[in-house]
């Protein structure tokens, strides 16, 4: 199916007697590129950026210094315009990845500013606003590619061999994981993303993308100057990947194809409209842009898309990896927690807390609202850094690692509010936990080299989802499903990360009383495998009946410790919850 897109390149054959129209389908295919660099920042992970044209401008710069004034083989020229686009992308990104909110698109807009600036001031280097003519054109094979039938056909494969790659990124462990990305760097990171480096590479794919375009640009017109790589063009490749649906990529293309029409045929109707010259087009492309967005707000393909028939979801015949957890001496310590503390400013939020889980046994951390519990599980997992104290998985200190480092040392953890990603299927879902356990990089993946890997991720995804039941749901979308069944899905999700131990925030919280014994049957069973648990609940029945071992917490220090009767006969825990006096 995807590889009708190849059908994109016959366009030209119908185009050929059309000059003008084969000149609009190159344009359409630049575009297109720089567009799809959108969908890898914008559509899968989730940052915006206003400096892509500036990214074709140093494709275009590069290529045109090599080749006009060096003389040197415009596929010299590729490689600089790439080398020198990854080199930004590299720059700007290290410095902004990690910013937060609207920072990253201010100083992305900053960098597009100055590059622009630059571009016209750098007179000697780049002739200013006059800038640098006669291009070679480009060669392939002997053929000089100096028509624009033949531009379009070496255009257009180019772009499809992106849209394959792009496919098969979004078809992999690097795909849902900068979905994840997107809508929850904290739940990514709990499954073993490293964010800012993710982040990082996505910048590095789509700076380069654009540079590949700024080349074809300069090659195609064989003249650049400063215009084309202005803010105003940013903001047309961003209005194009938005309009057409930023997180599909036939919504991209669609929007690159639609806007490059629109854009010509707005520069002929305005002027007459108006009745006098300029580049009135912003206005229209502002205002049809406000009118999609209101009627389609994920974009225009979505709409379209929603018409479709649903592709029925295939499971791929791989071996699943194990999941029970690595074998090891039964009741051997797997985790230690020795004296954490944490204050928020004045209040010690966690003060001096220890306790040990065994291999195969769950222990409940219980207490009053405000006791410290969800604190404690953030310092062990790593989401917040202990003031004192120290924690230890499987023997080793792991106090202060980043959650993505201790996930990948075998502890995988489920949040008090389900973190599921609605958009990705259920099965998707889970495949996410597999993420620590599989290895593709960018490079496998774009050449699609990830297959065999991808299919195992999947099949160990479905056998998680089998473990607790999901597995009818698998091509059901995450929003479908109840509470009960999110949780169930988190929990398949740690099973397909192979977490020896889990950790469960409030598993039971909004579950009814049918689904809360369904959860203590299959938390019971999982220990039983060798599993290692500590929960977090409120619900006194669902843990009464469940954990071996309960410890008390009260005012962020630990009061009790014990078997569930033990510690309900413990007057310290009577006067915490019931306010009794202490004898
Ligand atoms: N990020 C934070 N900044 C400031 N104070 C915090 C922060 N997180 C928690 N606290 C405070 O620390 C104390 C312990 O909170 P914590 O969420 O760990 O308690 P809990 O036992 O999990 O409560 P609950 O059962 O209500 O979830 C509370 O007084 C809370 O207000």
């Amino acid at each position: 199916m995807r590889y009708l897109w190849f059908l994109l390149v016959l366009l030209p054959l119908f185009l050929l007697p059309f000059p003008f129209y084969l000149t609009l389908l190159n344009f359409f295919a630049l575009s297109a590129l720089v567009a799809l660099s959108l969908y890898v920042l914008t559509g899968l992970a989730g940052m915006t950026s206003f400096a892509q044209a500036a990214f074709m401008g140093m494709g275009a710069y590069a290529t045109a210094l090599l080749t006009v004034k060096a003389g040197l083989s415009p596929w010299l020229g590729l490689l600089a315009g790439l080398l020198l686009s990854l080199l930004l992308a590299l720059v700007l990104g290290g410095l902004t990845v990690r910013l937060k909110g609207h920072f990253l698109p201010l100083s992305t807009i900053a960098w597009q500013v100055a590059l622009y600036i630059l571009a016209g001031n750098l007179v000697g280097l780049t002739g200013g606003h006059t800038g640098i003519t006669d291009l070679p054109p480009l060669t392939l094979f002997g053929y000089a590619l100096d028509t624009g039938f033949r531009y379009a056909l070496f255009s257009l494969f180019l772009l499809v061999l992106f849209l394959l790659a792009l496919d098969n990124l979004r078809g992999s462990r690097l795909g849902r994981a900068l979905l994840a990305l997107r809508g929850d760097a904290l739940a990514a990171a709990s499954f073993g993303v490293d964010p800012a480096r993710l982040r990082l590479q996505a910048f590095l794919l789509a700076g380069g993308m654009a540079g590949v375009a700024g080349f074809l640009y300069a090659h195609f017109l064989r003249f650049v100057n400063p215009t084309p790589f202005s803010l105003e063009a940013s903001i047309k490749y961003l209005v194009m990947a938005v309009a057409g649906g930023v997180g599909t990529i036939p919504g991209v293309v669609l929007g690159a194809a639609f806007f490059t029409g629109l854009e010509d045929w707005l520069k002929d109707l305005l002027p007459l409209l108006l009745g006098r010259q300029g580049n009135y087009e912003v206005i229209g492309y502002g205002l049809i842009l406000a009118l999609i967005l209101l009627l389609a707000p994920k974009g225009l393909w979505p709409l379209l898309a929603a018409r479709l028939p649903r592709k029925e979801g295939r499971l791929p015949e791989a071996e699943p990896l194990p999941l029970a957890p690595p074998q090891g001496a039964k009741g051997e310590e797997v985790l230690r927690v020795e004296g954490l503390k944490k204050a928020f400013g004045g209040l010690l939020a966690v003060n001096g807390v220890s306790f040990a889980l065994r291999r195969g046994e769950i222990l409940a951390l219980i207490g009053p609202n405000g006791a410290g519990k969800s604190t404690t599980f953030n310092l062990v997992t790593g989401t917040l850094i202990p003031d004192g104290g120290k924690v230890f998985l499987f023997g080793r200190e792991v106090t202060g690692l980043a959650p993505f480092r201790i996930h990948r040392l075998g502890l995988g953890r489920t949040f008090q509010h389900p973190h599921l990603f609605p958009e990705l299927s259920v099965l998707e879902n889970a495949a996410l936990g597999t993420y620590a356990r599989t290895r593709a990089g960018f490079f496998r993946v774009l050449l699609g080299l990830h297959r065999k890997e991808e299919d195992q991720a999947l099949a160990t995804a479905y056998r998680a989802l089998k473990r607790v039941g999901l597995e009818s749901l698998a091509w059901e979308r995450a929003e479908r499903l109840t509470v009960g069944q999110q949780r169930l899905l988190e929990i398949a999700r740690l099973l397909a990360s192979g977490a020896a131990v889990l950790l469960l925030d409030e598993p039971g919280a909004g579950l009814r009383a049918g689904e809360k014994r369904e959860l203590a049957h299959l938390l019971r069973s999982l220990a039983k495998e060798g599993y290692t648990v500590l929960l977090v609940d409120h619900d006194m029945d669902l843990i009464m009946g469940l954990a071996d071992r309960v410890v008390v917490m009260n005012y962020g220090e630990k009061i009790a410790e014990g078997t569930p009767a033990e510690v309900q006969r413990n007057p310290l825990v009577r006067a915490a919850y019931l306010g009794e006096e202490v004898a």
